[in-house]
């Protein structure tokens, strides 16, 4: 659990941040967002302490992170940033070993976690360990920067615009191994992003910044229902309302009695995928199939109307 309490940061007579309190659950996704120089980059570098507030406290399970010692708080909390900050005369394996190393680990504990992290990354540790950062490809850095911040098997991962520099097909597959990576190892993830749509795809909450304050901390669809401010709908885009309520909830939840014909959807697709292919069939209703490939229903494209309208 990370409880920030009343921070605040200020630069000379200008305030970035302004008494922003937060509780972020364990294993949970927060995604902070906002316009450019909102303050967002500023918070989560509060959190590890890489920049001290002029008022307030952060708390990581209790403790407040002034009384931790600053090894203490990299072993705890693993910094990805964009451009990965990847040290570019170390190998790939030194560049991930670099946290162990510091606390002390022998060889072959730093061996056997570098070579886990780079198979669960899909990168081969014989292929890849030995190569210096820019003998790969851009998306092959991300993932290495990822994976070094992994090391220490923190519990809480910062990380700042992680994907920014990402084409937006590896930028999805990035988004699904993060989830997937964040499920395995139970991280507590705080990430800031300027992109709605991967805000909306990873967070369990999402904090809205302007002008150094927290203007709404709730789930993506209270967001979407009830936007706080004017600024918060803007930046959802009210165009888009209906079509992200859809992306946060999967088929399963929308599954009615009945059959349909031609080509099936599995339940775990989102309701917006249905809707696609809905439209893109010209059919009304599409079969669902559970996990085992067996039929168990089907989605409508009136179910997915009524799911898509906001509160009257
Ligand atoms: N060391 C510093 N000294 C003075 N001002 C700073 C310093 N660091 C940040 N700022 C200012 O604080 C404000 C918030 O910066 P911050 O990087 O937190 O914003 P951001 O929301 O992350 O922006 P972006 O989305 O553009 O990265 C900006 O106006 C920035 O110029």
């Amino acid at each position: 659990m990370i409880e920030i309490e009343g921070i605040s940061k200020r630069y000379g007579e200008t305030t970035v941040v302004r008494d922003v309190s937060l509780t972020i659950a364990p294993r949970t996704v927060t995604v902070i967002v906002g316009t450019s120089g909102s303050g967002k980059t500023t918070l989560l570098r509060i959190i590890n302490r890489l920049v001290e507030p002029t008022s307030g406290t952060i708390k990581l399970d209790g403790e407040d992170n002034r009384s931790l010692p600053d090894y203490e708080l990299r072993r705890r909390i693993g910094y990805a940033i964009q451009g990965h900050g990847l040290f570019p005369h170390r190998t790939v394996a030194q560049n991930i070993a670099t946290v162990p190393t510091l606390l002390g680990w022998d060889r072959a504990r730093i061996e056997a976690k570098v070579n886990e992290l780079l198979t669960l990354f899909q990168l081969d540790p014989v292929a890849f360990g030995p190569r210096y950062p820019h003998e790969l490809s851009g998306g092959q850095q991300q993932r290495v920067g990822v994976a070094r911040a992994l090391a220490a098997e923190p519990k809480v991962l910062l990380m700042d615009e992680p994907f920014g520099a990402l084409d937006p097909i590896i930028r999805a597959k990035a988004q699904d191994d993060l989830l997937a990576i964040q499920k395995h190892f139970e991280t507590t993830i705080v990430l800031v992003t300027h992109d709605m749509e991967e805000a909306f795809h990873l967070a369990d909450r999402i904090a809205v910044m302007d002008k150094g304050e927290v203007v709404q901390y709730a789930t993506p669809a209270e967001m979407l229902v009830k936007p706080a401010t004017v600024f918060v709908e803007s930046l959802i885009g009210a165009g888009e309302r209906p079509f992200r309520l859809l992306a946060i909830d999967t088929v399963a939840d929308a599954v009615e009695p009945g059959v349909a014909e031609g080509e099936a959807i599995a339940s775990s697709a989102s309701q917006r995928e249905a809707l696609s292919m809905l439209l893109w069939s010209g059919r009304k209703a599409l079969p669902v199939v559970g996990p085992d490939g067996a039929v168990i229903g089907k989605v409508s494209l009136d179910g997915l109307a009524q799911r898509a309208a906001g509160p009257t």
